[in-house]
């Protein structure tokens, strides 16, 4: 995401799955360190876990890997995690921030052999930057042309041979070229709600709370599949439970804590429901377009489909349809309106996507 596009609405949510300021400062303690610590994703752990042995056993650094997936899912912490495991240094860095090709130069010719390279929002590298990272993916050469016209300078040099570790939101914002380089590419999911408990119950303990198992469950249910969602309500519902003077976190306790913050028991919020509501209320459960959705509920239409959107899409409540986006069962059963089986609403409809 934008940096700039972090003040601008729909940033400031609670259940927003992007960083808010200062909180990745913050949940460094919570981050796991090793793999061995690592929650969820068993597919993505169980392939590293093998990578890395093998290139352990070979004395080489691992492969090149792509993380993708939704904001907050981990792809940073496991970043972390692989340069732990393998013993190595790590940069780190994002897309954005190199700007030139002598930018990126720097950090290639400061690494140390078998240092992963993490490179953050890697489909916002430009074209031209992007150059220059083909042939040290590849060959580990540098290849830098300096200055223009007669006096340019063609430079070449080895580097030490590294591991380069992309993140993005999605594979599909990335040239082909740049994709292909990479020997890994893994893609992160939505955590269970099992999942999130067990999340929830290694945080709770290395902040000092107590909190029980129906407690958990709560987080785990309303935390948007996104660890980085759990971990910021459990914060919350501690300050809760502190000024309340509950010495565990009930299920009780979670309950009030998360009904005053506005999440409900799906993790929608104010926004959400105001998104689903407009759309089975005022246009009968749709289609309706993005664009006079966007006008109706007073939300840039971007922010509607990068923010709001995916979840809502993901949890079954919406879909997008070639005429507009339509409000599902499970939708109408949320929000306890009944579900017209004629009329308007065609439930052949709800197969087409865009
Ligand atoms: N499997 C996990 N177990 C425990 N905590 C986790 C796990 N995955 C992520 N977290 C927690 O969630 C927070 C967000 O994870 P992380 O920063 O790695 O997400 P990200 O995918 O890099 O997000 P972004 O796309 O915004 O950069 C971390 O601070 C970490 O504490
Ligand atoms: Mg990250």
């Amino acid at each position: 995401m934008n940096y700039e596009e972090d003040i601008s609405s729909g940033r400031d949510r609670l259940v927003d799955p992007e960083p808010v300021p200062r909180e990745n400062v913050n949940d460094n303690a919570l981050r796991p360190k090793r793999l061995g610590e690592y929650i969820g994703q068993e597919q993505v752990r169980k392939s590293l876990d093998i990578f890395i042995k093998a290139a352990l056993g070979r004395r080489e650094p691992l492969d090149h890997v792509l993380f993708h997936g939704f904001p907050g899912l981990g792809k940073t912490t496991l970043s972390y995690i692989i340069a732990n495991e393998m013993g190595a240094g790590i940069k780190v860095t994002s897309g954005p921030v190199i700007e030139k090709q002598g930018d990126l130069a720097a950090i290639l010719t400061s690494l140390q052999e078998g240092d992963v390279l993490f490179i953050d929002e890697i489909h916002r590298l430009n074209h031209v930057v992007e150059e220059v990272l083909y042939p040290a993916m590849e060959d580990f050469q540098l290849d830098l042309i300096i200055g223009q016209g007669p006096g340019a300078r063609s430079i070449k040099m080895d580097l030490p041979r590294f591991t380069l570790i992309g993140a993005t939101t999605r594979t599909g914002l990335l040239t082909p070229p740049l994709r292909d380089r990479f020997g890994v590419i893994l893609r992160l999911e939505f955590y269970s709600p099992e999942e999130l408990v067990a999340i929830v119950q290694r945080s709770a303990a290395i902040l000092g709370m107590t909190i029980d198992p129906l407690g958990a469950l709560e987080l785990g249910r309303r935390s948007r599949g996104t660890p980085r969602i759990a971990n910021r309500l459990l914060r919350r519902v501690r300050d809760f439970a502190e000024v309340g003077n509950h010495p565990v976190v009930t299920v009780e306790v979670a309950d009030a804590a998360l009904n005053m913050l506005g999440v409900d028991r799906f993790g929608l919020d104010e926004m959400d429901r105001r998104i689903m509501l407009t759309i089975i209320d005022k246009f009968q459960g749709g289609p309706i377009g993005l664009e006079t959705l966007a006008t109706v509920v007073c939300e840039e239409k971007n922010t509607l489909e990068d923010v709001y959107e995916p979840f809502l899409i993901q949890s079954g409540f919406l879909k997008r349809t070639p005429r507009g986006r339509m409000a599902t069962v499970v939708a109408y059963e949320h929000f306890g309106r009944k579900f017209p089986r004629s009329g308007t609403i065609q439930p052949s409809l709800f197969g087409d996507d865009e």
